[in-house]
C-alpha cells in the first residue's frame, strides 16, 4: 500500500487505486475546576458558579477535545503541539480562539472540516440547555457543524464528586 503526502492511501499492495477516504479523528480535554474562575466551556460562559475550570487558557474542555479531534483527523498532533503551555501568547486564550486557529491550521494542511462531535462528561453545567447556542457558535468558529451532547457520569469518579470536567470529541476531514 502507498500513500500520497497527507498519509491517504492511493494503491493498495496489489497496485490497485483506492479512493481517498475520509478521515476521522478522537480528541479528549479534562480540566480541574478552581475557585475564582470563571467557568467556559462550549464557548460560552456559565454564569451564577463560583469555579471555573483551571488551566493556562481558559480551560474550555469541549472547545479542546474539538481541537484534539481535528488536529487527530488531519494526522497533525494534538493541542499541545500547536499551543503550548510554554507559548505566552495563548495564556488566557479562548476556546474560540483556539479552535478558530485549529480549524485554520488543519484547512491551511490541505483538509476540508465534514463534522465535529463533541460530548461533555460530567454532572455540570448542564450543556443541553444551550445546546442551540453552543452550536451555533462553534459551528461558525469550525465553519462546519459542530455538535455538542452531555452526559454524567451517575455520580461516579472525578466528575461525579464534581472535581473536574473532561470532554470527549470526534471530527471527520476529507
Ligand atoms: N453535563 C451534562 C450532563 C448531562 N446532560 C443531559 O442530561 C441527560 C442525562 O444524563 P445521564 O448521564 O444521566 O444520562 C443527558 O442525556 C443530557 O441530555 C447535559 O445536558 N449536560
Ligand atoms: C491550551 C493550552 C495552551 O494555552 O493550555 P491549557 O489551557 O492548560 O489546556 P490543555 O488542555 O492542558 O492544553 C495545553 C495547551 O495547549
Amino acid at each position: 500500500m502507498s500513500s500520497d503526502a497527507k498519509g491517504a492511501d492511493t494503491k493498495s499492495s496489489e497496485g490497485v487505486s483506492l479512493p481517498r477516504l475520509p478521515r476521522t479523528g478522537i480528541g479528549v480535554d479534562t480540566h480541574a475546576f478552581a475557585e475564582g474562575r470563571e467557568l467556559w466551556v462550549a464557548g460560552l460562559r456559565w454564569e451564577g458558579y463560583s469555579f471555573g475550570l483551571d488551566g493556562h487558557s481558559d480551560a474550555d474542555v469541549v472547545a479542546h477535545a474539538a481541537c484534539n479531534a481535528l488536529f487527530s483527523a488531519a494526522g497533525l498532533g494534538d493541542l499541545g503541539a500547536h499551543f503550548g503551555t510554554d507559548r505566552p501568547e495563548w495564556a488566557g486564550a479562548s476556546g474560540v480562539k483556539l479552535l478558530a486557529e485549529a480549524a485554520r491550521i488543519v484547512r491551511e494542511a490541505g483538509f476540508e472540516i465534514g463534522n465535529v462531535a463533541v460530548q461533555v462528561v460530567g454532572a455540570m453545567p448542564k450543556v443541553g440547555k444551550r445546546r442551540a447556542e453552543a452550536q451555533e457558535l462553534l459551528s461558525a468558529t469550525v465553519g462546519a457543524p459542530v455538535s455538542v451532547a452531555g452526559a454524567t457520569t451517575d455520580g461516579l469518579g472525578f466528575p461525579g464528586r464534581e472535581e473536574g470536567l473532561t470532554a470527549v470529541a470526534t471530527a471527520l476531514v476529507y
